[in-house]
């Protein structure tokens, strides 16, 4: 299967924080690594006042199933020092999943694919740029992106992650 993580961070040393995230995702078995996009320094959306993000999106491929992948994800979230305050508020390292190949949920433990994807530019950006033909939900990407703003999401091409050891 098909595995889209997003990454974000606007805490610490971000870039650092990505970069070491991504080796954890993979630093066990059941999860093969495809690709990663560019970086990209994008405005926060929603939430309090609060700094930057970086933000990536991560292509695996994966036989796992959801749950266990939520779970990585957040063993990932927690070893990257991640406080959880408010919603949408700072933090040093999200993870969401943004799709897990077909699989479709409503539980609000593992919503998929995540119910707010298709209308958050700082995902649909990088997941294009890594993936330009990738549909989210029967849509292509590129066509969800034509009608949002994406001013807030520059590319950050001095920055790019390493393929995971
Ligand atoms: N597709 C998903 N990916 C990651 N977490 C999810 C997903 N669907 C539901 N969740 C649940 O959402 C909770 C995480 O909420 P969190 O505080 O990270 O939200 P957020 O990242 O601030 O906001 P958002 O969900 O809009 O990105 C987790 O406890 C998890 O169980
Ligand atoms: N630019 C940006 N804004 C956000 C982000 C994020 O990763 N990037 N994550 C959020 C909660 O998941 C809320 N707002």
């Amino acid at each position: 299967m098909k595995v889209v993580l997003a990454l974000g961070s606007n805490l610490g040393d971000r870039f650092d924080t990505l970069q070491g995230a991504l080796d954890a995702l993979f630093d066990a078995p059941g999860f093969g690594f495809v690709a990663v996009s560019p970086v990209y320094e994008t405005d926060p959306v929603g939430g309090p006042e609060q700094g930057h993000y970086l933000n990536a999106v991560v292509i695996a491929e994966s036989s796992l199933d959801p749950r266990a992948i939520l779970e990585r994800a957040q063993s990932v979230e927690n070893a990257f020092g991640r406080i959880r305050m408010e919603r949408w508020g700072a933090r040093t390292l999200d993870v969401d999943l943004i799709m897990v190949g077909d699989a479709v949920s409503d539980d609000p433990e593992l919503t998929l694919p995540h119910p707010r994807a298709h209308e958050r530019a700082f995902v649909l950006v990088p997941w294009s740029r890594v993936d330009p033909e990738a549909t989210l939900a029967g849509r292509r990407v590129t066509d969800l992106l034509a009608g949002l703003d994406q001013e807030g999401v520059r590319l950050r091409a001095d920055l790019t992650l390493q393929r995971p050891e």
